[in-house]
């Protein structure tokens, strides 16, 4: 199989607070793929997530997300979806408009909210304000609301977070899918079991450095 590399990271350095986070980390994901971040806490998944996210800049290295260098305006951000975060949510909207919202200001929704409500399994609580959800089914909606949107690249910080294993093995199956259709997912997570349903490849952060990891 050809592949053209989405993203690329060559040689990125970055140091926090005086602390070297990142030596030298390499990577490159194809199209279609998905790249699970492993590693212990404080290994820097999360700081080379916003590095590709345009939302910090590596001190050395370089890195190109969908052929050009990640930068945090509204046309990436057209590309690309990113959670982890905590999102604002709107406490006058429901579960169903947010979604509603969502897919309205994107001229092409990946699917429509009854069909997002169902795969989120939040059809019962569709009616609720998100500060009724619980954690989990608010880490849902999150989720929902991300994949709802086009996009052609998924970065995600810790999806399992709050999520029962039922639902992690759902959620899987939709990032698999979501690859399938030529989408790029690069997560980090403390579930290797995550990344395996999802035929996904383990890179494991270690030292500032990426390695493969069986
Ligand atoms: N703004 C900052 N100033 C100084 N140090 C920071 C800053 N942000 C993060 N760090 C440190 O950088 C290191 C990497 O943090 P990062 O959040 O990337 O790790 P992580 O692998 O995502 O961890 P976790 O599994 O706990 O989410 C940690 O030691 C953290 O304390």
């Amino acid at each position: 199989m050809v592949s053209e590399p989405i993203i690329v990271v060559r040689a990125v350095e970055v140091t926090l607070g005086g602390n070297p986070v990142l030596q030298g980390v390499d990577l490159e994901v194809a199209r279609g793929e998905i790249v699970a971040m492993t590693g212990p806490n404080g290994a820097g998944k999360s700081t080379l997530l916003r590095c590709l996210a345009g939302l910090r800049t590596a001190d050395a290295g370089e890195i190109t997300v969908l052929g050009g260098p990640p930068r945090d305006v509204p046309a990436f951000w057209r590309d690309v979806a990113l959670t982890g975060d905590e999102l604002a949510w709107y406490p006058g909207l429901t579960v169903r408009e947010h979604l509603e919202l969502m897919a309205a200001v994107h001229s092409t929704p990946r699917m429509d909210v009854e069909e997002v409500l169902d795969a989120f399994g939040l059809e019962q609580r569709a009616d609720a304000a998100p500060f009724a959800l619980s954690t989990g089914q608010r880490q849902r909606l999150v989720l929902a609301m991300t994949l709802l949107r086009p996009s052609r690249v998924l970065l995600l910080d810790e999806p399992e977070r709050g999520l029962d294993a039922e639902f992690r093995e759902r959620l899987a199956a939709i990032l698999a899918d979501y690859a399938a259709g030529g989408g790029t997912v690069v997560m980090a997570t403390h579930d290797p079991g995550l990344a395996g349903a999802a035929r996904g490849r383990r890179v494991a952060l270690a030292d500032g450095r990426a390695r493969s990891a069986v």
